[in-house]
């Protein structure tokens, strides 16, 4: 079953994570499943509010030799402003899926550069657009620029399922998508923000 995904797994700050047991177990394989279900679903929903066929994201999903899973986890620091948890970085993937627990750490920029907490909700995923999307819907959709910090006390788990597409898959907006406006040449502004994680 393992043979279509890619794992990557990423201990931030320390290799002695008590992650180990989930990597490979069934537990891990139903839950990339259940989020490759989810991200379909998703991506349908983007594809109606955007006035395509239901399937244009979705029917590129069968290879997933490209898709992730990232299990993070950020140990409490004594001095949290000096410690780096994950820097400021955007998702260069299509859609990225993400549990958090419930000490909370995850943060956006917004427009006016001034970073917002995302308070955690029990029982929720948070969904992010990446970069292969903003440009794949010429724009329409945002790319966000996020970055996790620690705390003193606590230390923090989340869990990020990143979909791709194909990896030879030529990214193409569709003419629907590309107007006197929004010209093609919008999709290739992506922000300069640094996608050096992910
Ligand atoms: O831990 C978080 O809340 C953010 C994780 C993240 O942004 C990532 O893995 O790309
Ligand atoms: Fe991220």
């Amino acid at each position: 079953m393992l043979d279509h995904m890619a794992i990557e797994k990423s201990y931030l700050l320390t290799s002695a994570s008590p992650c180990n047991g989930f990597l490979h177990s069934d537990a891990m394989l139903d839950y990339m499943h259940a989020m490759d279900a989810l991200g379909m679903l998703i991506f349908e929903m983007l594809a109606h509010g955007l006035g395509l066929p239901h399937d244009y994201f979705s029917k590129n999903f069968e290879e997933k030799e490209a898709t992730m899973i990232r299990i993070n986890r950020y140990p409490p620091c004594p001095l949290p402003s000096k410690c780096l948890g994950l820097g400021s970085h955007s998702d260069p993937h299509t859609l990225t899926i993400l549990l958090q627990d419930e000490v909370g750490g995850l943060q956006v920029l917004k427009k006016d550069e001034e970073w917002v907490g995302i308070r955690p909700l029990p029982n929720s995923f948070i969904i992010n657009v990446g970069d292969t999307l903003e440009a794949w819907s010429n724009g329409r959709l945002k790319s966000v620029v996020h970055r996790a910090v620690v705390n003193k006390e606590k230390q923090r788990f989340s869990i990020a399922y990143f979909l791709s597409p194909a990896s030879d898959m030529v990214v193409d907006s569709p003419s629907q998508l590309i107007d006197q406006e929004k010209t093609l040449k919008d999709t290739f502004l992506l922000h300069g923000h640094n996608s050096e994680e992910s």
